[in-house]
């Protein structure tokens, strides 16, 4: 549905020039929540921007729906953003207006009828869950609520697409879950097709079905969530899946238990589903002569699917230890050897 193919902007500066986005390549499928995560200065926000055109691309194509939205006119591009929906990190909202007239406001831009938009209005504040809200003004409404008036500004024309700027990150990890619903359940109702920038695994591990890693204004690394947590091949995404799952070098109860064992193997299994591990650890219990103790386990929700570690230390004749863990990496589980010998 939305194709990009080598997307660069370079902006000029006194002193220098700066590639945010370098030679951009990108697929995203209709109805799909698409995530772009980055360290600050990867050129998410570049990247988001030139997707509608808020910024003009100094190369590159970007494709929605069969429309080249880099070769549109400025007369095209304002009607065409209409199927473009964006909401911000600081919700953008018109203070003087209430929370009807927000969202009211692309309405009017596009020549709907009063009576049509007041309906409109109406049920966009359903969706978003802002019932009896409609007459506050921005300040009285907490941030959540503001987003929710971001998101219902954004669906007003039934876009196509909404793209996501940071739009959790001003706010408390509470109401951040609860915009997160809200964009997944708009995903589910409306079959929208969603893009987010972010630089929190955490949104990305709750709501997206892929993946895209950027670092210094290029794609590093991209794919289905639960294969990038399993999988992460760049040292920035696995600094990224740390940020869900825990740094082991930070963790010192679990070094002190590991460098208790002067015997055995503590080997690190990554695994997807809840009942895998399970399986595996007292499969390999009964099918060799070793001794497996868990050490610590942590289990996480994505929208495809449960990923997990587990630290497990394994004792028992060398032989032996190597037979198991040769059985579980003929299994679908990952493992991580030479923790500790
Ligand atoms: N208008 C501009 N003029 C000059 N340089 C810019 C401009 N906008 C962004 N940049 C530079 O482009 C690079 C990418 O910035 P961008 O804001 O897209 O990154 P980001 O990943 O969104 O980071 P952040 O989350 O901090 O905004 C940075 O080096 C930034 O300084």
């Amino acid at each position: 549905m939305i194709s990009i193919r080598g997307l660069t902007k370079i902006y000029h500066t006194k002193l220098n020039q700066i590639k945010a986005v370098d030679d951009l390549d990108l697929d995203v499928k209709k109805g799909e929540i698409f995530g772009v995560i980055g360290y600050s200065g990867a050129g998410k926000s570049t990247f988001i921007r030139l997707m509608n055109r808020l910024e003009n691309p100094t190369s590159g194509k970007i494709m929605i729906d069969e429309e080249e939205i880099t070769a549109l006119s400025k007369d095209q591009l304002r009607v065409s953003r209409q199927g473009i929906g964006m909401i911000f990190q600081h919700f953008n909202l018109l203070w003087s207006r209430t929370v009807h007239e927000n969202i009211a406001f692309p309405l009017e831009i596009a020549g709907v009828p009063k009576a049509e938009r007041i309906k409109r209005v109406d049920e966009l504040i359903d969706l978003v869950g802002l019932s009896g809200r409609g007459d506050a003004y921005p300040s009285q409404l907490s941030g959540g609520q503001k987003q929710r008036v971001g998101i219902a500004r954004a669906l007003a024309n039934n876009p196509k697409v909404l793209l996501c700027d940071e739009a959790t990150s001003a706010l408390d990890p509470e109401t951040t879950d609860s915009i997160l619903n809200l964009l997944v359940d708009i995903n589910q109702k409306l079959g929208l097709t969603i893009i987010l920038i972010t630089h929190e695994m955490h949104v990305i591990r709750k709501i997206c079905h892929r993946v895209a890693v950027m670092e210094a204004g290029k794609v590093v690394e991209q794919g289905d969530v639960l294969d990038v947590f399993l999988h992460p091949k760049l040292p920035v995404t696995k600094r990224f899946v740390e940020q869900v799952m825990g740094d082991r070098e930070q963790d010192d109860a679990l070094d002190k238990i590991t460098q208790s064992y002067t015997t055995g193997k503590v080997v690190r299994l990554h695994f997807v589903g809840e009942i895998t591990n399970q399986a595996i650890i007292s499969t390999v219990a009964k099918q060799f002569d070793v001794q497996a103790n868990i050490l610590q386990g942590k289990i996480t929700q994505t929208q495809k699917g449960a990923y997990g570690t587990l630290f497990v230390h394994f004792d028992g004749e060398e032989s032996e230890i190597q037979k198991a863990i040769d059985f579980i990496t003929s299994t679908s589980v990952k493992v991580e050897v030479g923790l500790h010998d």
